[in-house]
């Protein structure tokens, strides 16, 4: 396995009944990456995620730990530690304060929660309930939950959906502070401007299957019929002919 992947699905699939939501996905994501997942609704994308966040487990296939040998380790298998991925929905009865503090299981020496309430803006809203955040706030708060936990891996489903253009670019400029402390971060979004402007890498989903994977450069060159932009990537990849075969372009 390459030294520098911070995580590595290999062949995984995930049925549900007769319906087959992922299929044979493999792809690897390296350290302090910027990774996004795009796809048309229902491409199996969040079912993808929570793979890979081990809330889900594939009925075949393999999410593999850094530098963890198959053969050697069977029983370590499908558990991929540190990857953690928010989820705010049984949380709506506590205070900001009282999430941070579920969260923060390893303290840093010198790190405070003020410190913390103060770089994701979220002073004024301390004693807030979670269900009476502004909507930004809640996903503000989603990423200061995430980095009280210190997971070394991040994965977020739609966290900009609903945000307006200022809570958009302070979310970013979260998103790149942490990627600048070395995490890295696994992201599923429709907004295809927010991707091409911060993301490494993209892996395209349809129907279940990863049909792309590379550098948006790298995905538009291999483009048959033109085109400059992810747009033109995601309607070739996602919604197109393209990619019966997974395209790598790395
Ligand atoms: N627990 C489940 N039971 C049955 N079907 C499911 C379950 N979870 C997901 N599915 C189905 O699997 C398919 C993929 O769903 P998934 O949520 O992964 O898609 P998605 O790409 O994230 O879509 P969206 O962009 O709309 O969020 C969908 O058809 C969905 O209805």
């Amino acid at each position: 396995m390459d030294k520098t992947a911070v995580i590595e699905a290999r062949g995984i699939c995930k049925h549900f009944g007769s319906y087959r939501a992922v299929v044979d996905v493999s792809f690897r994501v390296k350290r302090g990456e910027l990774f996004a997942i795009i796809g048309k609704n229902g491409a199996g994308k969040s079912t993808l995620l929570n793979m890979l966040a081990g809330e889900l487990q594939p009925d075949a296939g393999y999410i593999v730990a850094p530098g963890l040998d198959v053969a050697e380790e069977p029983e370590k298998l499908r558990k991929v530690p540190n990857a953690y991925m928010p989820n705010l929905l049984n949380m709506d009865g506590q205070t900001v304060n009282e999430v941070l503090a579920k969260y923060r299981r390893y303290p840093k020496s010198g790190e405070r929660l003020q410190d913390t309430l103060e770089m994701y803006g979220l002073n004024s809203y301390s004693r807030l309930h979670v269900n009476s955040l502004p909507h930004g706030f809640k996903h503000r708060l989603v990423l200061a939950a995430a980095m009280a936990a210190d997971p070394e891996l991040l994965l977020l489903d739609e966290p900009t959906t609903g945000l307006d253009v200022e809570s958009k670019q302070h979310y970013w400029s979260l998103l790149s502070q942490l990627r600048s402390e070395g995490k890295t971060i696994i992201i599923v979004s429709h907004d295809m401007n927010e991707i091409s402007r911060h993301c490494d890498r993209v892996g395209v989903m349809k129907a279940g299957t990863l049909t792309a994977c590379g550098s948006l450069a790298g995905l538009i060159e291999k483009l048959p019929y033109g085109g400059l932009t992810l747009e033109a990537v995601y309607m070739h990849y996602a919604v197109g002919a393209g990619g019966g075969v997974e395209i790598k372009t790395e």
